[in-house]
């Protein structure tokens, strides 16, 4: 079964999201992907990913990824948020947080655990031994 990814940045982590994803390009490729607004714009204009677009994280996309989280439709996330700039929508980031703990669903925050998550997984589609 393919993964199925959440890819969530906020502004200032959406180059480092860029470069992440770029060095697994072709493992997202088969992939089933979904993303915060802005976040997935970029990931298909610059790497032509196939992505499923929510709203922008500010007007309710962290709560769309976690209701379908909750729903069990997502197996991994990585969210690489910014700690050193203040979020309008705090409790909305911090419920996605959560609601991956509430569910043990793998979430990653920043670009290092992002790159062992999706080593991972793309070792995991090959068939290969960890
Ligand atoms: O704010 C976000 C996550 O909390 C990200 O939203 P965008 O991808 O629309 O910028």
């Amino acid at each position: 079964m393919k993964a199925r990814i959440a890819l969530i940045a906020h502004d200032k982590k959406k180059d480092e999201m860029i470069a992440l994803a770029g060095q697994y390009v072709e493992f997202l490729r088969g992939c089933t992907l979904c993303a915060t607004g802005t976040t997935g714009g970029r990931l298909v204009n610059e790497l032509g990913l196939t992505v499923e677009r929510k709203h922008s994280g500010p007007f309710g996309g962290d709560l769309q990824i976690g209701a379908m989280l909750v729903e069990g439709q997502i197996d991994a996330v990585i969210f690489l948020r910014d700690p050193m700039t203040p979020q309008p929508h705090e409790p909305d980031i911090n419920a996605l947080v959560r609601a991956c703990d509430v569910h043990n669903v793998a979430c990653a925050t920043n670009p290092a655990s992002g790159h062992m998550l999706l080593s991972h997984l793309r070792e995991r589609q090959t068939g290969g031994v960890l």
